[in-house]
């Protein structure tokens, strides 16, 4: 496969009188890899990131490219500069965006953004493949900064690409969205000067596979969408770099088997981590350098720092079995920043209708400790489901936060069954079919979190027991596939 020597659209310019953006700047730092969502990655997590700081010019994130102040991109080691003052929003999500696509009127260029993206989703996998290998082929410094195995990792910077490019319309929407992707995307070692890079390839993959939409207008568009898009990771990434490390160094102090794949693994991070019950983060082991995996906390910020997470041991996965069957106290894993909207609304004395498949009971967890923290007494009906009786792994803790909180009341349901457990008999079937059985719930606001199967059935389910879907949290889907091991 071929790199097309084809000259540089940034040297070249975009078209409408854009300023020219520069290719290359200094030395092409040691990079590193994008493992979950989206652009060009992280370095190697365990020594460091980032190679010699590198400049770019910089625009305004709503604006063309246009060259004025420099950034310059630091090492960071986990060193912030000052500790983080308060947890950080909530983020949208994939899902978010895709709510927003077809609302307003489309700009020339977003018809001419979908128009390429219509003509190579047919076609997708040999787009991304093609994207790739030229990728590391004209950058092979780069290759070595993602993670050895590219199974996992070689839809995701080029989905999200193409994500962000297709609600180019959507500013606010989409800014939130890469303010958040720029900022996590720090734990990879990702530099300004690695966007051109991903950029022209990325074009290069276009241009090769959507031969009938593509042309000058085209790339002009894709140009100045990915420009923006570019610009706006870069300028979040640079301005988190004053309030937040890269990543933090978090130390396995507890590891509890409460089944022989489930785990409930408690963490020390190296300095204060700030987020909201309800959110998740990312975790990479010292067994799988630049392997990050999702996991939700599975509890409320704790007075003495702990972090906690519940996870599952799935079939050839890497992160999940390290994390069950080999991390032990003592080992130090990596955590990156906080992320995810499904936490509790505070300015509301609606209810919380909770609905937790397997270990999605975690942040279902974190959210009731929110709602006790706070002190209101507001209704929360959860609804933990599992395979089987057996799998209700923490089934004890929400019976004890049950004898504790009059307000909160926890109906477990298994697949196959019956069961009794703890002396409360468990409803056999499907969650989303027990909750139907229950309601109506107009006055709650509804929590999902499980598997993905359970989160596309579930929403169906909440609605029709009376909740609007603007009232309905849970994390994306997408992140949740693409996150399964
Ligand atoms: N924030 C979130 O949404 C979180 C999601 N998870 C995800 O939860 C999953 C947990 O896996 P396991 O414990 O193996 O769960 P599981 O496969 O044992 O299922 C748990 C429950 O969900 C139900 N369920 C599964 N698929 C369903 C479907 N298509 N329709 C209706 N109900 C369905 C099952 O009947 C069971 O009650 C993982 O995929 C993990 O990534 C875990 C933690 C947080």
């Amino acid at each position: 496969m071929e790199p097309s020597p084809r000259p540089s659209v940034w040297e070249r310019g975009a078209a409408r009188g854009h300023e020219p953006e520069p290719v290359h700047q200094t030395a092409r730092p040691t990079a590193a890899a994008p493992t979950h969502s989206a652009t060009p990655g992280p370095g190697d997590p365990h020594r460091g990131a980032a190679g010699p700081g590198t400049t770019v010019p910089r625009t305004p994130a709503s604006d063309i490219p246009t060259p004025n102040s420099p950034i310059t991109n630091t090492p960071t080691t986990g060193t912030a500069a000052a500790p983080p003052a308060a947890p950080p929003a909530p983020q949208p999500s994939l899902a978010a965006l895709g709510a927003t696509v077809s609302e307003a009127p489309a700009s020339p260029d977003a018809i001419l953004i979908r128009r390429t993206m219509a003509e190579i989703e047919p076609v997708a996998d040999k787009v991304t493949s093609y994207f790739y290998a030229l990728l590391f082929v004209q950058h092979p410094d780069l290759r070595a900064l993602f993670p050895a195995s590219m199974d996992t990792q070689r839809d995701r910077l080029f989905k999200a690409l193409l994500t962000a490019a297709t609600h180019v319309d959507d500013t606010e929407v989409l800014t939130s969205y890469l303010a958040n992707l720029g900022r996590g995307h720090r734990k990879y070692g990702t530099q300004p000067d690695h966007y051109p890079a991903v950029g022209e390839c990325l074009l290069s993959a276009l241009a090769r596979y959507a031969t009938t939409s593509w042309g000058p207008e085209a790339e002009a568009a894709w140009v100045r969408a990915y420009t923006a898009i570019s610009q706006i990771m870069i300028d979040a990434a640079a301005e988190n770099e004053a309030v937040a490390p890269a990543w933090w160094q978090a130390e396995v102090v507890s590891h509890e088997l409460r089944t022989p794949e489930i785990a409930v693994v408690t963490v020390r991070p190296d300095q204060p981590y700030p987020f909201l019950a309800g959110q998740y983060t990312s975790v990479e082991t010292p067994w799988w350098p630049r392997v990050w995996r999702h996991y939700s906390f599975a509890s409320a910020p704790r007075s003495d720092g702990l972090l906690s997470f519940h996870v599952k041991a799935v079939p050839a996965g890497w992160v999940s079995n390290a994390m069950v069957h080999r991390a032990r106290p003592g080992d130090v894993l990596r955590l990156g920043a906080p992320a995810g909207s499904m936490t509790v609304d505070h300015t509301t004395r609606n209810g919380l209708l909770c609905v937790g498949g397997g270990t999605g009971i975690a942040p279902i967890k974190a959210l009731i400790e929110d709602v006790a923290d706070h002190g209101i007494r507001r209704p929360v009906e959860v609804f933990y489901g599992a395979r089987s009786d057996h799998d209700l792994y923490d089934l004890d803790t929400m019976l004890r936060l049950e004898q504790t909180h009059q307000w909160l009341s926890v109906r477990p349901v298994v697949a196959t069954g019956p069961a009794v457990r703890g002396g409360t008999s468990s409803e056999t079937g499907q969650l989303p079919d027990a909750v139907r059985q229950y309601g109506p719930f107009r006055e709650y606001d509804a929590y999902l979190s499980g598997p993905p199967g359970l989160i596309r059935s579930g929403v169906d389910a909440l609605v029709g027991v009376g909740i609007p879907s603007d009232r309905i949290r849970h994390d994306s889907v997408e992140e949740l596939v693409s996150v399964g091991d």
